[in-house]
């Protein structure tokens, strides 16, 4: 989404912190009393100007669609590019590597038989009623109000997206939203620079101690209270603590491979964790894996174009978020990037690059109109916008160095019947043979 994009207007960045400061809240006190827990100002949220970081049918895109595309002439010329086996490669040691794409479908297969199972057992996807403690319900209720507070002001479009959508998905978006924001900021926000592996390793017990039940804080409180009614796994929320982890360490990706895992890490997860709440439409008759596919690629592709978007911004602080093999194979080197000079070289980088961000994109559309009637919109105005993106960096000469490209309101407000006429659209039928 462009969660800057639907924010619409530039977004501030979101600061996790307690009263205590941010290392508090994921350190020293382990659990709370549930008083403590929910009460407001024990967490608190505050903006900060961004500082923007960063399937073999299989994820549906084939090793032919996430590499064919960064030859010099586009799908033809694949040859001549390092080919990774999306199934299996073998090491110079006749070891069997597996692919970045098999090690995420892996993922994507067991997120989509969880909500197969659920489906099959009910009939329907089934969510849970509240459990009405004294007390609890208006202070749960509180804590996912704060949640949608939260995402009203930092991606306000979306925001309004989910009105949409039932209470209960609504809120349950809310709350994933905070927590990834959350987590986000722990690497991108204002204290990342305090943030050692033990702090990681303290998030990712809460998030276990969430998911069982026994949340830490108000805003972890909305989530365990979605994962206990939705029937989310917790593997892609680790995941995305694991694609922090990598942010923190690593600064350079040698092969597309390599970058996919990130993608996936940090944004593909988004989307695994956000369709067992969204919903798959009862006329849908797509099966389960391929929507979570689309799901994965819309993820991939939101951050393909984030990163290409940022490519200045991100060397300003020593990274490339660039296939170092394929920038060899274009003639460019790290040090052109930090010279930051639009050549003839780095467009046609850039056009290859931006091919295949949009294959991305192609295959996240399959899947859209197999969400739920009222999902649909959101994610099509997420999806329209942030593609959009990728114009503006064709509109800018690829410039990307010193220009950041980004879609102007009226464009962003344009889009957004657009994407309203696309979500009316129901999944197709299969024909059936008489
Ligand atoms: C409707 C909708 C889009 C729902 C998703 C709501 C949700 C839970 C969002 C959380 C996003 C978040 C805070 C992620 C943390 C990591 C991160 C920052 C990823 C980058 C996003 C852009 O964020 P940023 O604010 O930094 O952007 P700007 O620099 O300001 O532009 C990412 C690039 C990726 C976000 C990934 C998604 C939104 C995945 C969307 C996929 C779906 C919702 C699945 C849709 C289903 C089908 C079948 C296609």
């Amino acid at each position: 989404m462009s969660l800057t994009l639907l924010r619409v207007a530039s977004s501030p960045n979101l600061e996790v912190s307690n009263s205590n400061g941010l290392l508090d809240s994921f350190g020293v006190k382990k659990l709370v009393d549930s008083s403590k827990f929910l009460s407001r100002d024990f967490v608190s949220i505050r903006a900060k100007k961004n500082d923007k970081k960063k399937s073999r049918r299989f994820c549906s895109l084939s090793t032919d669609v996430k590499y064919a595309c960064v030859g010099q002439s586009g799908l033809e010329s694949s040859s001549n590019f390092p080919l990774v086996s999306n199934v299996l490669a073998s090491t110079a040691v006749g070891e069997v590597a597996i692919s970045s794409e098999q090690k995420v479908y892996d993922v994507v297969l067991k997120q989509a038989s969880l909500v197969k199972r659920k489906l099959s057992s009910t009939g329907e996807l089934e969510v849970k009623p509240e459990i009405v403690l004294p007390g609890n319900l208006s202070l749960l209720s509180e804590a996912y109000d704060r949640c949608g507070e939260i995402c009203a002001e930092y991606a306000k479009t979306f925001y309004l997206g989910t009105l949409l959508m039932t209470p209960e998905r609504r809120r349950a978006i809310w709350a994933i939203y905070v927590w990834c924001r959350r987590t986000d900021e722990l690497v991108d926000g204002p204290n990342a620079s305090h943030i050692t592996a033990t702090a990681m390793d303290r998030w990712e017990s809460r998030l276990d101690e969430l998911f069982q039940g026994r949340p830490f804080d108000m805003l972890d409180a909305a989530l365990s209270d979605t994962v206990a009614k939705f029937p989310v796994d917790i593997q892609p929320f680790k995941d995305m603590i694991e694609g922090m982890r990598m942010d923190l360490k690593k600064s350079r990706y040698k092969t597309f491979d390599e970058l996919y895992l990130y993608c996936y890490y940090v944004a593909g997860t988004v989307g695994l964790m956000s369709v067992p709440v969204m919903g798959i439409s009862t006329l849908s008759q797509a099966p389960t894996e391929s929507v979570y596919n689309a799901a994965l690629a819309l993820g991939i592709a939101n951050q393909l174009t984030n990163i290409l978007r940022d490519v200045g911004e991100d060397a300003r602080r020593g990274r490339v978020y660039l296939p170092q093999d394929e920038l060899a194979l274009a003639g460019l080197s790290d040090d052109d990037i930090f010279a930051g000079k639009v050549t003839d070289k780095w467009r046609n980088f850039m056009k290859s690059q931006i091919k295949r961000a949009r294959m991305f994109f192609d295959e996240a559309e399959k899947g859209v109109t197999e969400l739920n009637e009222q999902s649909r919109w959101p994610v099509w105005a997420s999806l329209l916008l942030y593609r959009q993106i990728l114009d503006e960096i064709e509109a800018n000469d690829y410039n990307n160095f010193t220009k950041r490209a980004y879609v102007s309101k009226t464009k962003k407000l344009l889009s957004l019947p657009l994407a309203y006429a696309r979500s009316m659209v129901p999944p197709t039928r299969k024909l059936s043979h008489a």
